[in-house]
């Protein structure tokens, strides 16, 4: 049976870095592996390479047993694909409410007849008349978002009509998250989900992830807070300068001499160097 997610070989290169090196691996459906290393390791270039923003050099990506590699996003999206990026990126203007709803775009039926050529126009006056079919659609999707916004407890559901730009920086992360998970991805793939935030608001959106894996769905996960990646994890991969340099159970990978050396030996370790070797 095909792996949910087969990587092979997958290279990438920057002029003279290598960012990514013959990265090899799968993920099973419902795991969560954590993907962690130094700054400039390759782990962003990875996820980038896998969800099609960026075209690898060498390799392929399989999911779900579809060829993937350097496919579109909005081809990644409609197959079930959903990720997040390690700033956030949310759009400013737009409400909280708003930013989750454009999340379930893939998943409108009503008011996107499969129509070639005339479906765009179709759409549009669909969307203008807004017919029984498209208010229930609309219902429905509304509901939706409000139970996934809930998953935040009360930090997002008060905020509702405020515009994206007005919300503190861990808020907007966390609107990113819902706008994600909006499409009802199969696998989510989420970049630093804690970065920048303080020990409280780490904790919270750790039960958070926690609670998605609980739910069954798949995540590759970056975080470079090792404690999180720790509880987190089923199985973590451990980059240096591209190169996977170990694999496997949190236990094992925690007291790897190589990972101990990755960390402690670097200049830079994004804030992993005073939690590493915990
Ligand atoms: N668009 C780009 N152009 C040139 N070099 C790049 C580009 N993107 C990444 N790199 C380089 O590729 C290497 C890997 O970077 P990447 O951002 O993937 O690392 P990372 O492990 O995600 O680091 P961090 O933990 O700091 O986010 C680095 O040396 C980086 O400078």
């Amino acid at each position: 049976m095909a792996a949910f997610l087969e990587v092979r070989g997958l290279q990438k290169h920057f002029g003279g870095v290598t960012a990514v090196a013959d990265a090899l691996f799968d993920l099973r459906e419902g795991e969560l592996l954590s993907i962690i290393g130094p700054n400039g390791a390759g782990k962003t270039t990875l996820f980038n390479l896998i969800s099609g923003l960026d075209a690898p050099d060498a390799g392929s990506v399989h999911f779900l047993g579809q060829d993937i590699t350097r496919a579109a996003p909005e081809r990644l999206a409609r197959l079930g694909m959903a990720r997040t990026f390690q700033h956030g990126r949310v759009f400013g203007n737009l409400s909280v409410l708003d930013n989750v709803l454009v999340g379930a775009h893939t998943r409108l039926r009503a008011v996107k007849p499969a129509v070639p050529v005339v479906g765009p126009l179709l759409e549009f006056a669909l969307a203008a008349v807004r017919p029984a079919a498209v208010k229930a659609e609309e219902a429905a999707l509304r509901d939706d978002a409000m139970r996934i916004l809930s998953l935040f407890g009360e930090r997002l559901l008060p905020r509702l009509d405020h515009p994206a730009f007005s919300l503190s920086y861990a808020n907007r992360r966390r609107v990113e998250i819902a706008r994600a998970l909006a499409l009802h991805p199969k696998l989510l793939l989420l970049d630093e989900p804690t970065a920048g935030m303080n020990p409280t608001e780490t904790a919270e959106m750790q039960e958070v992830v926690h609670d998605l894996k609980r739910s069954g769905l798949t995540i590759l996960l970056i975080e470079h807070k090792l404690e999180m990646v720790m509880r987190l994890s089923d199985r973590i991969i451990v980059m240096d300068d591209g190169r996977r340099i170990a694999e496997g159970l949190p236990q094992a990978v925690r007291n790897d001499p190589a990972v101990i050396e990755a960390y402690l030996g670097h200049r830079e370790t994004g804030g992993a160097q005073q939690e590493a070797v915990p």
